[in-house]
């Protein structure tokens, strides 16, 4: 009772204290002020993910950079009316994030709520500041009640992380890499590399429709399929491998699948690596959600088991690279390098990567290299047929077989007896600078057609003509 009266006496008094200390201040302030005395008194914890760890030098916390991300994708955050917004490098736009004293109420975990705060301090004036910007730490921080401890801390913070992963992966510039020449390279710079603006994608890719949507199925699959691979305890990689002749579009398909994934693209040179330690340093240095590429595998590096019988010219050789050099004894490159290459790291390191090899001559490599468990799907692009050319039509003249029902019956003929790569029947479809009209550039391409049936017939009938002279000299040598 008698405790009950002081704290009747005592009330108005801190009320007239608490009043005193949030004169003038913001609303904003206040509720700062409010949360901070109610994780006091009540049953509420709070963590603060500050944005540099003890080191300044070791760059931004990947905790902090992801709720930042998180934060700034969150319907949560709809509400919050005061934004940050800085220019990022890697980044497509600016990046924009809460500002100070602003609170977002997350109700995204079952259920539970979590309260989210960005703030920055100042140390006091008499600190010696050696850089600018040193002087301020912002943090974040998260206030829950303490009975879901457990499920903050194992479950749903975990699950911001990724998230937030996620949003800075969807909103960074992707980049090409190519490997440096190795007296070219320091700690940093194995790799050297540009944005990465390819417009292939896979509506405006002509190939056969059924081979495409396979194609796609696979990458949707493998992109969705993190638990699948962890639960028959594969390493979360796929290896493909393209072929056919040149002009085909294997390379604006590796565009297209990086597209599509949203993968950084590291093409691979492989004339320019010496050594299987070399190798395995670049392959070290790359990082997830990215497509590796080796095109022409066939002639960049003589990659057979018994490369000493079936030595073969390098067809693509970097000038201070020679093939001496390459065959040094335990300093080259070699086939059983390349493999390990690509199962080392498919069974040791983390994971989301594809890796693709491209050749025109699939027969020439060695079965190690492209058997399945490597190369898991063998993708065979070949020339324009009619469903091909239809996709051509559309990206370059905008056109349909409706439109241009004679001509396009016409092709669909000649397609099928004419071998012409893709890249050539869209060079036809090109009205670029030539101002032709959509009729004129199909009459060249049926023109192109025809001319090219015409050289196949006559080279066939100089052959029949040749087997009939041997066969008649054969006859001829007989009756002798
Ligand atoms: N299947 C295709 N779909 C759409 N465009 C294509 C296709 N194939 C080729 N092209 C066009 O032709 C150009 C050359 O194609 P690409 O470089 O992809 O051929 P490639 O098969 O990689 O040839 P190479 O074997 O010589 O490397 C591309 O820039 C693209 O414009
Ligand atoms: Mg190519």
């Amino acid at each position: 009772m008698a405790s009950t009266q002081v704290w009747a006496a005592l009330l108005p008094i801190l009320g007239f204290i608490l009043g005193l200390m949030t004169r003038g201040m913001s609303h904003a302030k206040f509720k700062l002020l409010r949360n901070k005395i109610a994780a006091y008194f009540s049953s509420y914890i709070q963590i603060t993910i500050p944005e540099y760890g003890a080191e300044r030098f070791q760059g931004r916390s990947d905790f902090f950079v992801a709720i930042e991300a998180y934060l700034s994708d969150s319907n949560s955050a709809l509400g919050v009316r005061k934004l940050k917004a800085e220019v990022v490098s890697n980044t497509k736009k600016p990046q924009v994030s809460i500002d100070d004293e602003q609170e977002i109420i997350d109700n995204s975990f079952d259920g539970v709520t979590l309260w989210w705060y960005a703030q920055t301090e100042y140390p006091s004036s008499h600190i010696i500041i050696n850089h600018p910007g040193d002087e301020r730490r912002r943090f974040y921080r998260v206030v829950f009640h303490k009975k879901f401890r457990d499920d903050v801390i194992n479950t749903f913070l975990p699950r911001v992380i990724e998230n937030g992963h996620a949003v800075i992966a969807n909103n960074r510039q992707r980049r090409l890499f190519t490997n440096n020449p190795s007296n070219r390279w320091s700690s940093t710079n194995m790799w050297s590399h540009v944005a990465f603006q390819h417009p292939a994608n896979f509506t405006t890719l002509a190939m056969d429709p059924t081979l495409k949507e396979d194609i796609i199925n696979d990458l949707n699959a493998f992109e969705e399929g993190k638990d699948y691979y962890a639960e028959v305890g594969k390493a979360w990689k796929r290896g493909y491998l393209l072929f056919g002749p040149p002009g085909t579009g294997k390379s604006t398909m590796i565009a297209a699948i990086a597209n599509k994934l949203g993968y950084d693209v590291y093409d691979l040179e492989l004339t320019a690596v010496k050594n299987n330690t070399e190798l395995r340093k670049l392959f070290i240095e790359t990082k997830e959600k990215s497509v590796i590429v080796i095109e022409d595998i066939d002639c960049s590096v003589n990659l057979t088991s018994n490369r000493q019988n079936k030595r073969k010219p390098s067809r693509k050789k970097s000038s201070d690279d020679s093939d001496d050099e390459k065959d040094d004894g335990d300093t080259k490159l070699t086939l059983s390098g390349v493999l390990n290459f690509i199962d080392g790291l498919w069974s040791a390191c983390g994971g989301e990567r594809i890796i693709i090899f491209t050749t025109n001559n699939k027969d020439e490599l060695d079965p190690a290299l492209i058997r399945r468990g490597r190369m898991d799907k063998h993708i065979k692009m070949s020339y324009c047929r009619y469903d091909a050319f239809k996709v051509l039509a559309s990206n370059y003249l905008k056109i349909t077989e409706n439109q241009f029902f004679e001509k396009f019956g016409e092709i669909h003929q000649l397609l099928e007896d004419v071998d012409m790569s893709p890249a050539d029947v869209a060079e036809h479809l090109m009205r670029m600078g030539k101002k032709k009209d959509a009729d004129a550039c199909l009459q060249g391409l049926v023109d192109a057609l025809r001319n090219a049936k015409a050289d196949m017939d006559t080279k066939k009938k100089g052959k029949a003509k040749e087997g009939e002279r041997s066969t008649e000299n054969k006859d001829t040598v007989e009756a002798k």
